[in-house]
């Protein structure tokens, strides 16, 4: 049989007492992000009985759809109405009471008589002739605003209560959920509460003699809950500006400050309504982000992250950020790459006895420091906690990360491994009278944001923002400091300033430096030049000073298709050999009958040179000579940027001559590394050593030797990538990875592999750069 009670409707909130306009717009706050539910259809006779109770408060949405609620119907016969700002109130008629003339005295009082803040209700109490005995109805409306071009709507609350119950009803800030909503500014607009109250047509007849049950009108639907397109000062909410400054950016973190009057969360538990809201899709930032899908992304801090995988595959499930709901719900980003992650998984295993789901070294390290913040122990934490977590994580972990990191209702931080090898800084901008704050992994992100006071975080060191300021903390021991050469030369932006550093300024002098070996080298094989042509686009910046400096015609001579994306971070050869030929078209004119000089800042493969120079020749270049920014590249990164094999780095046991040879070209001229060392060193020199080592096989963290780096290149080699993303055919004995942890990895510290099944319904083609990738 079928339960009747099924389909009843209940308050909104059953026992909540609200007392001014924050108050009202705190519910309706609650009821637009789902923790709430609305009264959808006009109340039956059996919810007006059971649910019109002194406590009770409902919400609804006034609606001129048939199905919608027009008006509030509760069955009761009540007073005309008194306006108590923000409210109208009503008293209901229990048939004894005389209707107060409207003659009527005061009592006037000195203040409130609660030991909480005023109230609408008390108001009126305070302002009655006589104590009303029955229920009280108060009603209040705003327009909410829902989006741009669409039609506000108007919601109403309406609460009951009984004066003497009043001082026992919780109000909002005693509501353990309640108390957490933030309301963005201006969402919520007064409307004049009296127009659909007042209309009601109120049958005078005894609350002994209600009208027997009559048919329910309209069916409803769950309410439309409108956008919220603002944070909690008025301005933009905080989340959709995120993929606009992910655009520019590995990962990023923002904290935007929140009203005083919001009661500060000292928990770190995550109440319902710290609810973390993701987004993360395969694709480029500019395609997997429209205003509908961000547009849920609510509050005043994020964390976002646009994935280049260095370890582990291209899985949909080991998209970043990560999170874990345990302690408290952490969501982390994290830009590197860890070498000891074989040591790391057992220890997992077998001491923290916590699953690790994915081969993404990223996953293994929050649950690292996860593992460390649960060992406290602690109800409630604070920052002390955190810095000792990390600390011991620093302590546990080797390779490289740069991390971002959100903890649910408590704040954001930011850390970098002891050697600094990757980059993250922190800026700043006013907001009334505090400050916004913002995470990044360049400082270009910082312009993009309106934000300044850039300010790189230390090697070892953590930074942590709540709502009671920042905190900072060396939570590592001393090490070298060795930014990644590899930044300056081809990473980074060069609108970027890292750890001082102008990438710009660094790439000019890049130029310049190369300028004084081409002459030499030219020289020495009697060879003039009559153009310099750069490769699009990072090396158009050193190119451009080369020229001058030597005084030669500078020309783009290969135009750039702007709808393809940088072809080195692409994954897979094939992948990255079409879209060279896609990205640069060769203008004949430029190169016909001609000795060029094509410059580009380095070459690692040297897919991007054998296809250009080719290009050139055929389009009728006379000799064609490629110069390097960077010196030849020899060993695997394994810090964070994807070339994990020598076997595929052109210049791997072949010295000059041979990789023009290999390549095509007439000539190579590769930087000298003192000479890039300096190009970048003569900006900063607090900057003792940079991680050069792919040019020279020196890792700064240790743990890299050639057992590592042969079992990292059975793993992560293009061949063994294309087998985890399909791409290639995996010999049935190999299928046998689950969990998307590879099972073939030895005693050997190595970075996880990328053997991992495509699980979790993730795409077999990946879309991380654009379209084209998949033709
Ligand atoms: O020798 P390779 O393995 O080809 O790698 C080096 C090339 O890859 C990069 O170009 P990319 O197309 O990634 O980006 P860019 O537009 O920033 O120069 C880099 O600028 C070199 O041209
Ligand atoms: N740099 C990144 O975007 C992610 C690095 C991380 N090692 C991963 O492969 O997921």
């Amino acid at each position: 049989m079928r339960d009747p009670s099924a389909d009843m409707q209940q308050a909104t909130h059953p026992r909540l007492h609200v007392r001014n306009a924050h108050d009202a717009h705190v519910v309706f706050e609650a009821v637009r992000q789902g923790f709430l539910r609305p009264i959808t259809r006009r109340l039956d006779e059996k919810e007006k009985s059971v649910l019109i109770r002194s406590g009770a408060v409902f919400v609804w949405e006034e609606s001129e759809n048939a199905s919608g609620l027009k008006r509030w119907t509760d069955g009761r016969l009540w007073s005309q109405s008194r306006m108590r700002e923000p409210y109208l109130f009503y008293d209901e008629k229990l048939g004894d009471e005389p209707e107060p003339s409207s003659f009527q005295t005061f009592r006037f009082v000195n203040g409130p008589t609660r030991g909480v803040a005023s109230s609408s209700a008390v108001s009126h109490q305070e302002r009655s002739a006589n104590i009303h005995r029955g229920l009280v109805k108060q009603a209040y409306s705003a327009w909410v605003v829902v989006r741009p071009n669409t039609l506000p709507r108007k919601w109403h609350i309406v609460a009951y209560f009984i004066h003497q119950d009043l001082p026992l009803i919780p109000t909002v800030d005693q509501d353990i959920c309640l108390r957490s909503i933030i309301v963005p500014n201006g969402l919520y607009r007064t409307g004049k509460a009296r127009d659909s109250l007042d209309e009601e047509p109120t049958v005078a007849r005894p609350l002994s003699r209600r009208t027997p049950s009559g048919p329910t009108i309209g069916g409803g639907g769950p309410m439309t809950l409108p956008n919220q397109d603002c944070d909690a000062r008025g301005r933009k909410n905080a989340a959709p500006h995120s993929p606009t400054l992910l655009k520019c950016a590995e990962f990023l973190a923002f904290f935007f400050t929140i009203p005083p009057s919001m009661p500060l969360l000292k928990s770190v538990r995550a109440f319902p309504f710290s609810s973390i809201e993701a987004r993360m899709p395969n694709g480029m930032v500019r395609d997997v982000f429209d205003s509908a899908s961000i547009s849920r992304l609510i509050g005043g801090m994020g964390v976002g992250h646009t994935r280049y995988p260095t370890a582990g595959s291209f899985n949909n499930a080991e998209a970043q950020p990560f999170y874990v709901n345990s302690p408290y719900g952490i969501v982390f980003a994290h830009n590197g790459n860890l070498i000891n992650t074989s040591s790391l998984l057992q220890y997992m295993d077998a001491v923290a006895h916590r699953h690790i789901n994915t081969s993404s070294d990223s996953e293994l390290l929050l649950n690292i420091f996860a593992n460390n913040l649960q060992q406290t122990g602690k109800f409630r934490i604070n920052e002390e906690d955190i810095f000792t977590a990390l600390g011991g994580m620093m302590q546990q972990v080797k390779g490289a990360y740069a991390c971002v990191a959100m903890l649910a209702g408590f704040g954001i931080m930011a850390f970098r491994d002891p050697n600094g090898i990757r980059p993250v800084g922190m800026a700043l901008r006013k907001s009334g009278n505090g400050h916004d704050y913002l995470f990044a992994s360049e400082s270009v992100v910082a312009d993009a944001g309106g934000f300044s006071e850039w300010r790189d975080v230390k090697p070892g060191e953590a930074i942590i923002i709540t709502r009671n300021g920042v905190s900072r903390r060396q939570v590592a021991p001393p090490a070298t400091f060795a930014p990644d050469m590899f930044e300056y030369v081809y990473f980074a932006r060069p609108d970027s300033v890292l750890d001082g550093i102008s990438v710009y300024r660094s790439r000019m002098a890049m130029g310049d430096a190369l300028a004084d070996q081409v002459q030499r080298v030219l020289a020495e094989n009697n060879l003039t030049v009559d153009v310099v042509i750069p490769v699009p686009d990072t090396s158009r910046v050193a190119a451009l000073n080369l020229a001058q400096k030597l005084q030669l015609p500078y020309r783009e001579g290969f135009i750039k298709n702007r709808y393809v994306g940088r072809t080195f971070i692409m994954p897979g050869q094939e992948m990255r050999k079409k879209n060279v030929r896609r990205k640069l078209n060769a203008m004949a004119l430029e190169f016909v009958g001609k000795n060029v000089l094509i410059v580009d800042d380095s070459i690692v493969r040297g897919t991007t040179s054998k296809e250009i120079i080719q290009m050139a020749k055929d389009v009728g270049a006379k000799k064609v000579i490629v110069a390097s920014c960077a010196p030849p590249i020899r060993y695997p990164n394994v810090y964070g940027i994807d070339m994990p094999s020598r076997r595929e780095l052109v210049a791997f046991g072949r010295d000059t001559k041979s990789i023009a040879a290999t390549i095509g070209a007439d000539l190579v001229i590769f930087q000298s590394l003192p000479d890039l060392i300096e190009s970048v060193r003569q900006f900063n020199r607090d900057i003792t050593t940079l991680d050069c080592s792919v040019f020279t096989g020196d890792y700064v963290t240790g743990g890299v030797d050639e057992d590592y780096l042969g079992h990292l290149e059975s793993l992560r080699e293009d061949n063994a990538r294309g087998k985890a993303m399909g791409m290639v055919d995996i010999p049935p004995a190999n299928k046998a990875l689950v969990n998307g942890i590879n099972h073939q990895r030895g005693s050997n510290d190595v970075t996880l592999g990328s053997g991992a099944p495509i699980i979790n319904g993730s795409d077999h083609t990946v879309g991380l750069h654009n379209s084209y990738n998949t033709i």
